[in-house]
């Protein structure tokens, strides 16, 4: 019989006195409740001195923004934790450290990364980490490529793509992402005044093939073990750090799926920065998205190419030039995958607060439509857009 019980606040404490691996658990005495995501609790767990030591966290057995009545696996935590352990192996210093999980209570103890804040706020509020998407791509590079065909024993390969079988997961992503937004549905969630351009995406017949390429490609792809929602609110920073959380999305997925997230999320910045900043001093914060990208995806492929040169194991793929064509082929999904985050955060369910917290109406939906707009054609002309400056091209082309 399955021993899980939601944890009270004082279940935390005690939890992370036995496992949270301090020299004086003692110590630990008090915790507050802080999960600000769609799914779970998160604990912070004080000591005497009122400092935050150790996180707690668990899943509920239900999607925690919805309630109850839509039930979720517990396996998320599992999958969340083994995630992170793995790719703490390839990337320590941007991962979070996992102390210790329990896949019956779905509880998991880690690093408390409080001295860190949410890259998200950060961005909305135009405080710039001069470090942070060059960090990013490096951590992308490391994690997908040491969990790909290039580095994996094919025996090795296979076993861990059966270990992170995350079907519950990619069920919501498969939904979120590639179907609602483009039918009618009552999860979708968007002003009345942005009807047309909604229906829009629900009569475009070119736009709806595209999308059910890329959902294949999600369905099908097994590339590497993705982190699975690598947005901006999934990433803590601080000065010269960053290191990735909530990795419970994580399965064997298409990389460009991770590179789209990620890039996808500062262009959702983007677009809503002149609903915080106003239009003038939106302008050089605009600029500083754009370097910001042209640095993840630079870092990421000029790094995932030195790796699959010094280390690639598999005679074939070592073949000189097949990492480039692949990566090529890395860069054209992630394109794709990047227009249906930015599409689906403006008209689906799950909005960012990028755009959300704008408080003038008009400008609101004026940054929804841009999102929209941005991400319909990213989708339609995926394929011919060659490189990172060929996009910035056509992000501002969109402005
Ligand atoms: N390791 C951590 N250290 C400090 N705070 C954390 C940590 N992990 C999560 N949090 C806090 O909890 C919030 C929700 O965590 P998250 O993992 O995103 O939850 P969910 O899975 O529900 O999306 C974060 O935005 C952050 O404020
Ligand atoms: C029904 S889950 C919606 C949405 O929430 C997840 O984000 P997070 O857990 O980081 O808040 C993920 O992006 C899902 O698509």
């Amino acid at each position: 019989m399955s021993q899980y019980r939601t944890f009270s606040a004082r279940d935390a404490v005690a939890y992370a006195q036995q496992f949270g691996g301090l020299d004086n658990p003692s110590e630990l005495v008090d915790a507050q409740e802080v999960g600000d995501g769609n799914l779970n609790l998160v604990f912070k767990i004080f000591d005497t001195q009122g400092v935050s030591r150790i996180i707690v966290k668990q899943a509920l057995p239900y999607v925690r923004c919805v309630g109850e009545s839509w039930p979720l696996t517990l396996d998320r935590a599992r999958l969340e934790a083994q995630t992170l352990v793995e790719h703490y192996q390839h990337s320590p210093q941007h991962t979070v450290k996992i102390h210790h999980f329990d896949p019956q209570l779905a509880v998991m103890v880690m690093e408390d990364l409080s001295d860190h804040k949410i890259w998200r706020g950060e961005l909305i509020n135009n405080v710039f980490y001069p470090h942070a998407a060059a960090q990013l791509g490096e951590y992308l590079a490391q994690v997908l490529f040491h969990t790909s065909d290039f580095y994996l024993h094919p025996h090795d390969k296979k076993a861990q793509v059966a270990q992170f079988i995350n079907p519950e997961m990619c069920e919501i992503t498969e939904d979120l992402f590639f179907n609602d937004p483009y039918q009618i549905h009552e999860r979708n969630n968007y002003p009345a005044e942005l009807e047309a351009d909604v229906a829009a995406l629900r009569d475009d017949t070119q736009l709806k093939l595209a999308v059910a390429a890329l959902k294949h490609r999600f369905f099908s792809h097994a590339e590497a073990l993705l982190h699975g929602d690598i947005h901006s609110g999934s990433i803590f920073v601080a000065e010269g750090r960053l290191k990735a959380i909530d990795a419970e999305f994580g399965y064997f997925g298409p990389i460009g799926f991770d590179i789209g997230t990620a890039i996808g999320n500062l262009l959702l910045n983007y677009c809503g920065l002149p609903g915080h900043l106003g239009i003038r001093d939106a302008a050089s914060a605009r600029e500083q998205r754009l370097s910001d990208i042209q640095t993840l995806w630079s870092t990421f492929a000029e790094r995932f190419q030195a790796l699959a040169s010094e280390k690639t194991r598999d005679a074939a793929l070592a073949q000189p030039g097949y990492a480039s064509a692949f990566l090529k082929k890395v860069w054209c999904d992630a394109i794709g995958f990047c227009g249906t985050e930015l599409i689906r955060r403006s008209v689906g369910l799950s909005h960012v607060a990028d755009i959300d917290t704008i408080k003038d109406e008009a400008m609101r939906h004026a940054c929804l439509r841009h999102a929209i707009t941005l991400g319909k054609a990213l989708i339609l002309i995926a394929g011919r857009i060659e490189n990172v400056d060929e996009l910035i091209a056509r992000v501002r082309q969109y402005s």
